[in-house]
């Protein structure tokens, strides 16, 4: 699956991840047929698709039904990954059922864990042949505060996450806020060539300047923007603009 990424990242010139955040509140009208706009507007721009359970799971068996039916449209052109952000971790047991469903009937690329549980709740999801996951290491949010960055737990994380990637032959990476960008540059110290996932960009306010400073020509990354493309009156040129802006920082 890592392939499947640096593949399309370079016959796109797209690091660039359309989160489909969408958030009922914000629509008016069909959620599918939004999603099926924006994905009109943007497939041939961007690099992949990450889609947040949360905005689906809160319509019920509709919700799932949309979900499903997003996924299989993005499929139609089978090059473009799609990652589901779930932010599972649980027990094996229970972790088994949640990738049943995702890698066997949604047959999503990556999926988006909370590794504080354990390696061995990582562990189901890897068993299938082009699975993926990126462990949450250092999140976006103000409470990253609370327990990742004080005593470097996020730096552990990064290290042993590494260490688990080149076992499993680069199906983790992880992820990491744009939001708290000074301490991407010790990640990218010990973690070799793992898919960094990053957030934070866009509404959250995250600066892709700090961000490219700290990532120090570290290339191995999907960057996400939720809202502030999908709820643009114009979404294919707000991805144009991102582009633009994260392909300078990358020459
Ligand atoms: O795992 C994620 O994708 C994630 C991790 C994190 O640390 N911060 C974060 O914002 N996210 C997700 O990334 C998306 C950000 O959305 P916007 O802020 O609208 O671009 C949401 O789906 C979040 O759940």
């Amino acid at each position: 699956m890592f392939d499947k990424y640096i593949e399309r990242k370079n016959d796109v010139n797209s690091v660039l991840l359309v989160g489909l955040d969408s958030d009922i509140n914000r629509i008016d009208g069909d959620i599918l047929d939004f999603n099926k706009k924006i994905i009109d507007e943007t497939f041939d721009l961007v690099c992949g698709y990450k889609i947040n359970i949360a905005f689906y799971e809160k319509l019920g068996p509709k919700g799932l039904e949309i979900l499903e039916k997003t996924i299989e449209y993005i499929k139609y052109n089978p090059d473009i990954p799609i990652i589901l952000d779930a932010k599972r971790g649980d027990i094996g047991n229970t972790a088994k059922a949640y990738a049943e469903y995702y890698f066997e009937k949604l047959k999503i690329d990556s999926l988006t864990i909370n590794p504080l549980m354990g390696i061995d709740t990582l562990e189901p999801y890897l068993e299938y042949n082009n699975s993926h996951v990126f462990a949450l290491a250092l999140t976006s949010n103000k409470g990253a505060y609370d327990f990742e960055i004080p005593g470097e737990l996020y730096l552990k994380i990064a290290k042993k996450m590494n260490e688990l990637n080149k076992k499993h032959r680069n199906k983790i990476g992880i992820v990491v806020g744009a939001t708290n960008a000074k301490f991407i540059k010790e990640i990218t110290a010990v973690t070799d060539n793992m898919l960094f996932l990053i957030p934070g960009i866009g509404s959250q306010g995250g600066s892709i300047e700090a961000l490219f400073n700290n990532l120090n020509g570290y290339d191995n990354i999907v960057i996400n923007v939720s809202r502030a493309i999908i709820f643009d009156e114009n979404p294919r040129k707000k991805v144009i603009e991102f582009n633009n802006v994260i392909n300078k920082w990358r020459e």
